[in-house]
């Protein structure tokens, strides 16, 4: 599917095909039925949280189940869960074969502990975000969120807990193309992950070289199982943790590899300034600043809108286009810029410079 499709029209999700579309009755009934777009859209959603909250995905990756054993195995009501596998096979996340229902090849791919990137964490975490977008039509009116999302979690624990895990997902996702990017010289080499929350990058810089030494800034909200993960993984000499606000507190110094992934978009363009200026000073000469974001040139449109909604809802805050981030790097001292998207563009953009 091309995510800018249909930004004109009605259809802005979905169906791969024509043929699908009209069958899920998300193309020509959203032309004539007016509250079709709003209300596929939120069923959708619901139903896929709703899989991911009963096991229903990965309930079916040991092969295809009857809905008896499928509702026996996820400990659901019946009728209810042919209901949901019903509205699945409709949407093409599951396959009906007969009496029985299987995953679709790309649910399987994406949703469970078999395929390459496991994203129930994700489902999960929209699970979070779907009361926190109801206060969406206030935000526009104020320009501001009723409450940044750090204070929710704050409030709420659970709510880091789950962000943290999603990220932790993604950053499967992105390791190896930031593994490639990342200019890696032999001997000691000092790494600062700011924002690292769940420390998936900063063990994988020191799974891929021995001489790697970490430091990960992030707030408490993020760092609930990032020890244990690290201890786990007997690199406990090899990371420190240090929690707190990144704008305020000691990162300590002499870095060569600083990670800055999908924290931009959270911070203001006064903050980020800031965090370049303070690098600047705490990094080694020819280190490497390695940024992940979302930049407008490079993301595409109705992606972008949809998270530029997301942070205005949650943090207040908004991406950085490559241009105004450049401009910013350049005025801190840093040079030699370069900026590679990643396949596919939702992915985002790694942004590399130089100290
Ligand atoms: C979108 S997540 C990205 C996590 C991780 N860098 C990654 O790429 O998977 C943004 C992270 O920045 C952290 N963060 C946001 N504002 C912060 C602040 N003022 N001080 C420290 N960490 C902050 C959040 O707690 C969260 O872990």
């Amino acid at each position: 599917m091309e995510l800018n499709e249909g930004l004109s029209g009605s259809v802005i999700y979905g169906p791969d095909s024509d043929d699908e579309r009209h069958r899920t009755g998300t193309s020509s009934l959203a032309d004539s039925m007016p509250m079709m777009d709003a209300y596929i859209s939120m069923m959708r959603a619901s139903a896929l949280i709703a899989a991911g909250r009963t096991g229903l995905f990965e309930a079916l990756a040991n092969g295809p189940l009857t809905i008896e054993r499928l509702a026996e195995a996820v400990g659901a009501d019946e009728a209810g869960l042919a209901r949901l596998a019903d509205f699945l096979v409709l949407t093409g996340h599951v396959d009906r074969q007969d009496d029985r229902f299987a995953n679709a090849p790309r649910t399987m791919r994406w949703f469970t502990s078999w395929g390459s990137v496991d994203y129930r964490s994700g489902l999960v975490w929209t699970g979070d975000a779907w009361p926190i977008m109801d206060d969406l039509g206030e935000a526009v009116r104020n320009g501001l969120p009723s409450q940044l999302l750090w204070d929710r979690m704050e409030e709420r624990p659970e709510l880091g807990r789950n962000f943290a895990r999603y990220m932790a997902t993604f950053a499967r996702h992105l390791a190896p193309d930031l593994l490639e990017l990342a200019p890696l010289s032999d001997g000691p080499l000092r790494l600062l992950d700011l924002g690292g929350s769940h420390g998936l990058h900063a063990m994988a810089f020191c799974d891929r070289h021995p001489g790697v030494r970490a430091v990960i800034v992030d707030l408490e909200s993020a760092l609930h199982e990032t020890a244990k993960r690290i201890g786990h993984r007997s690199l406990a000499d090899r990371i420190e943790l240090r929690q707190g606000d990144i704008r305020s507190c000691d990162w300590g110094q002499d870095y060569d590899i600083v990670l800055y992934l999908s924290v931009a978009h959270n911070m203001s363009r006064e903050d980020n300034r800031a965090v370049f200026a303070h690098l600047a000073k705490t990094m080694r000469p020819g280190g490497s600043l390695i940024i992940h974001d979302y930049p407008v040139e490079t993301t595409p449109a109705l992606f972008l809108a949809a998270f530029r909604l997301t942070l205005l809802v949650e943090t207040g805050t908004d991406t950085l286009g490559y241009g105004e981030l450049a401009g910013m790097l350049s005025d801190a001292g840093f040079s030699q810029l370069s900026s590679h998207t990643l396949v596919p563009a939702d992915k985002g953009t790694l942004i590399l410079a130089r100290k």
